[in-house]
């Protein structure tokens, strides 16, 4: 990168954060994530430099069923991500200083051969992979997470997956095709990427096609936390039953952004009422920490839907979050928010 900008960045732990907000305005200039460096920014700074934590956007959405416009979501929530800032206070961390994280930009995948997009997918996120750093992909609809898994699976073995969503995702085919938004868990568990032991759907609702949908879901190894079990259990339970269920295997996280009631995140493809609200999906989130994260997806962001940016909002702030969890690493201490420390807050 060059030095005479190095300034306008917060610098912390030698790791290069963000434009700093207080020199240039924070909706000036091109958005990446959080206003964090480009990925070739940094290896243009020497071979030493690299990323621990790469955000990577992949605009897609040749597998929808309903409405389209996913493939405009990832810089969607890249110019969402403007008025994040460095410290994390619900998680207590500074994720940009404890890692040095990076956008690498968009995959450039072909819009009209589902298959082929979904092998570039995989080679991309294998490439950036490669030297260990660790990717949040912003999607895209969420066929994509067909090969992430993929190329997290190839790494690590079958893997653990935490599966944020209205939806199922584990339907068979739509119009014969076995590609599509609403199939990637049902393909993954047919090639054997998932750890059948510790597979579970948060968030789940709305109408299914019949009770065989249940059948076949269970019979893949999912467990199910439904929208109303949130609401009911609340998210402590909720997470103390995902850790149980989990442990420390290597676990992957995809979000849908319908998990969200429409209130929250009108801006999607297939939406359905009744959904969880942002402040509790966060908390479930930030729930994970110190669990082995390796990988992650924010997927069906569709601005087009989208007023006043309410879901690039919440699908940034899911980002930063994942980011945090992953930032903190395997094994960190379960914690506390950082309010309260100054005696300051109720109930911490
Ligand atoms: N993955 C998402 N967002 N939706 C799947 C819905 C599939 C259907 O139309 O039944
Ligand atoms: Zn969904
Ligand atoms: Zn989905």
């Amino acid at each position: 990168m060059n030095p005479e900008r190095e300034i306008e960045r917060v610098i912390e732990n030698d790791n290069v954060g963000p434009v700093n907000a207080a020199l240039v305005p924070r909706y000036a200039g091109p958005a990446t994530f959080a206003r964090l460096p480009r990925l070739d920014e940094l290896t243009g700074a020497g071979a030493e430099a690299k990323a621990d934590i790469v955000v990577v956007g992949v605009p897609f959405d040749t597998g929808v069923s309903y409405r389209p416009g996913a493939r405009f979501g990832a810089n969607h929530v890249r110019e969402s991500s403007r008025l994040l800032r460095p410290f994390n206070p619900a998680q207590n961390v500074s994720p940009f200083a404890a890692a040095q994280v990076a956008d690498a930009g968009d995959v450039a995948v072909n819009p009209f051969d589902i298959e082929a997009a979904l092998g570039t997918v995989d080679e991309a996120a294998t490439a950036l992979m490669a030297d260990g750093a660790r990717l949040v992909t912003i999607g895209g609809d969420h066929t994509i997470a067909l090969p992430l898994l993929r190329a997290n699976a190839r790494r690590h073995g079958p893997v653990a997956l935490l599966h944020f969503d209205a939806h199922l995702d584990t339907w068979d085919t739509y119009f014969g095709a076995a590609y599509t938004h609403g199939t990637p868990f049902r393909r993954a568990f047919e090639e054997g990427l998932l750890d059948t032991d510790a597979l579970c759907h948060v968030g789940t609702r709305g109408p299914l096609y019949g009770t065989a949908d249940l059948a076949d879901d269970a019979r893949f190894g999912f467990g199910i936390v439904t929208s109303t079990d949130v609401f009911r259990l609340g998210v402590d339970a909720v997470v103390t039953l995902l850790r149980e269920r989990v442990g420390d295997r290597p676990l992957y996280v995809s979000v849908d952004i319908d998990v969200l009631d429409p209130a929250h995140a009108p801006g999607t493809g297939t939406p359905e009422a009744g959904g969880m609200t942002s402040r509790e999906l966060l908390e479930i989130l930030r729930g994970l920490r110190g669990m082995n994260l390796i990988g992650a997806d924010v997927v069906e962001v569709s601005p087009p839907y989208d007023h006043a940016e309410l879901t690039g909002i919440a699908a940034a702030h899911v980002v930063y979050d994942l980011i945090s969890v992953l930032a903190l690493g395997a094994g960190a201490a379960p914690g506390g928010p950082a309010y309260g420390e100054a005696g300051t807050t109720y109930g911490n």
